[in-house]
């Protein structure tokens, strides 16, 4: 399992995306994304399961704020596949982030919590290949 990876020295302003491209290992049973503050606060924690929790091909996002999560919300949408690359756009607007995935599906996630701008970023389960601000 990728071992998690941890970034801070970025900021992401609302009105800006940050794509990601990153590979999923073969045996990954979820991988997960987070975006926020520190490790404590998350405006998004994106966790595509392929199994785990009880869930099978589905996407769960939650919020942390001073590490209590906040209420799940679940897409169907699940264009990932153990072994290979995706890509994934975080769109960050006032009150939601646009989920962008790779086969051109998207969705939003309400900002539970008010960041100027987005500065820790920890990926676990994926290995990261790229990372870039538009
Ligand atoms: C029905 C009563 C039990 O509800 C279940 O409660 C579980 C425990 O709270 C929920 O699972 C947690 O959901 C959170 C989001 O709401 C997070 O996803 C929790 O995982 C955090 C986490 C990250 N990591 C690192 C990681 C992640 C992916 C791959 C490798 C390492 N390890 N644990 C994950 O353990 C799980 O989503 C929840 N299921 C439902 C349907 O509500």
């Amino acid at each position: 399992m990728s071992a998690g990876m941890v970034m801070s020295n970025f900021s992401l302003k609302q009105g800006h995306c940050l794509e990601l491209k990153g590979i999923i290992p073969k045996d990954a049973k979820s991988f997960a994304i987070n975006l926020g503050k520190d490790s404590s606060n998350y405006v998004i924690h994106f966790n595509p399961r392929f199994d785990h929790h009880g869930d099978t091909n589905k996407i769960i996002c939650n919020s942390k704020e001073e590490n209590h999560w906040g209420k799940e919300q679940r897409e169907n949408a699940f264009p990932f596949q153990q072994g290979a690359e995706t890509t994934i756009c975080f769109e960050y607007q006032a009150d939601h982030l646009k989920v962008k995935l790779s086969d051109g599906k998207e969705f939003n996630f309400p900002i539970r919590m008010p960041l100027d701008t987005i500065t820790f970023l920890t990926m676990d389960g994926i290995e990261l290949k790229s990372f870039s601000l538009h």
